[in-house]
């Protein structure tokens, strides 16, 4: 039997039993649900990830819905279980939601939110930190200068790559990879390589007009190429970033042969999912070529490392703060907890979930849609004409 978790209860009368599994960010989420006759449940249990036994006890016998985590496992059992207690909607706090089985919340016919359009450039923005610290090796640096050893300047003190003028390659152009390119394309003027399996039109289109702009003003213009492989890009680029969905076909996409095709010098970035990347591999790689670098938001079993990468100078590791901007942490409670109270009230699906600013206004009613479910189509859901 399932043990009982602590909880914080809001808006103890409300006619709606909402579930949130973690304390999230901001109060406006909360302020929207309560306004809108929910009893808020809001976990507080230490532990940092529940366990699936942890989650059927918040469901209990009642239960409209659920917001939860990314690192909470929603399988059959969950679904089933708020099916039962009469849930029909689940939002994930997170753009990703590979820890969701959406086979299983169709056959239950849960509805299925996750928060795309608040992440984008909180996200790539941290990709492009990454790039840069690995780089010019600022990790090691502050070490260094923690650690009492700067005994002055020295022509051959951590030097690192120049990025103007190399190749940026990025693995998934969606929306935050997109996004990441723009940035290292414009800010660093580096020429731009991509993999994926659409073509980004628009992408394209700015790295051409930037190119444009550049050589009308005498400097070099910067170029764009859509690869027709992966290996194309492991080939060609200095600095490499991942930014797919993870998958089947993007589990361990980059591993031991795909490694051996990259330069000697180059930078892997990960800041998608830590199974996009075969990190035992990875390591041997870092230890067999000092001179390649990586920076790694996510990690193939988080919370842990695989043996040896703590040890890597050649690695910066951070715990999965990619999206660790208030602005983008605070939309991203309002999404989950705005798609779970759409589908209660028996809202249709808003028609851009890539377009979501309507739902973050402070200062405005959010319009009557859930901003994103994935799954709206398998289970039938409407589309809003607002
Ligand atoms: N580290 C973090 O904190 C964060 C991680 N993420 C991760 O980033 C992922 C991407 O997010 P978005 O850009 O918003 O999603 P998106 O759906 O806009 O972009 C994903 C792209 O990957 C491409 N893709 C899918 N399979 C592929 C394959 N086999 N090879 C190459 N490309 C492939 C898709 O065509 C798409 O363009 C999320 O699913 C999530 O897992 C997202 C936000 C924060
Ligand atoms: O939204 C996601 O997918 C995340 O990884 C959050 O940081």
């Amino acid at each position: 039997m399932a043990k009982p978790v602590q909880i914080e209860v809001w808006n103890p009368n409300g006619k709606y039993r909402v579930v949130s599994t973690k304390s999230m960010p901001g109060t406006r989420w909360i302020n929207l649900l309560i306004q809108q006759d929910c009893r808020l449940e809001i976990c507080t249990e230490k532990k940092t990830i529940l366990s699936v036994d942890d989650i059927l006890a918040l469901i209990g016998d009642r239960c409209d819905g659920v917001i939860g985590q990314l690192t909470e496992d929603w399988g059959e059992t969950l679904f089933s279980a708020l099916s039962k207690a009469g849930g029909k909607a689940f939002s994930n706090m997170a753009v990703g939601y590979n820890n969701v089985d959406v086979e299983a919340a169709n056959k239950y016919g849960v509805a299925v939110g996750n928060t795309p359009g608040v992440l984008t450039e909180t996200t790539a923005e941290l990709a492009a930190s990454l790039s840069l610290a690995a780089a010019r090796r600022i990790v090691e640096a502050d070490e260094f200068m923690r650690a009492g050893k700067y005994e002055g300047w020295l022509p051959h003190l951590f030097v690192g790559n120049l990025l103007k003028g190399q190749t940026v390659g990025v693995i998934g152009a969606g929306r935050i990879g997109s996004a990441y390119a723009r940035m290292m394309v414009e800010g660093f003027k580096m020429n731009l390589i991509y993999y994926d399996l659409y073509q980004s039109t628009r992408l394209e289109k700015f790295v051409t007009a930037y190119g444009q702009f550049l050589k009308a003003n005498g400097e070099q213009p910067v170029t764009w190429k859509r690869a027709s492989s992966m290996e194309e890009v492991l080939q060609e680029a200095d600095v490499i970033s991942l930014h797919p969905i993870l998958d089947k076909t993007t589990y361990h996409l980059v591993n031991k042969e795909r490694l051996a095709l990259m330069k000697k010098e180059a930078i892997l970035v990960n800041c998608s999912r830590g199974p996009v990347v075969d990190e035992v591999a990875l390591v041997e790689h870092l230890r067999e070529n000092p001179m390649f670098r990586v920076g790694l938001d996510v990690f193939e079993d988080e919370p842990y490392m695989k043996p040896g990468l703590a040890d890597m100078k050649n690695a910066v590791v951070v715990p999965h703060i990619a999206s660790a901007s208030k602005w983008t942490r605070e939309g991203m409670a309002t999404l989950a907890a705005l798609n779970v109270l759409g589908k209660i009230k028996g809202y249709p699906i808003w028609s851009n979930p890539n377009s979501v600013e309507p739902f973050l206004n402070e200062n405005a009613t959010p319009p009557a849609a859930c901003p994103s479910i994935v799954n709206s189509k398998a289970i039938g859901l409407a589309v809003s004409k607002l």
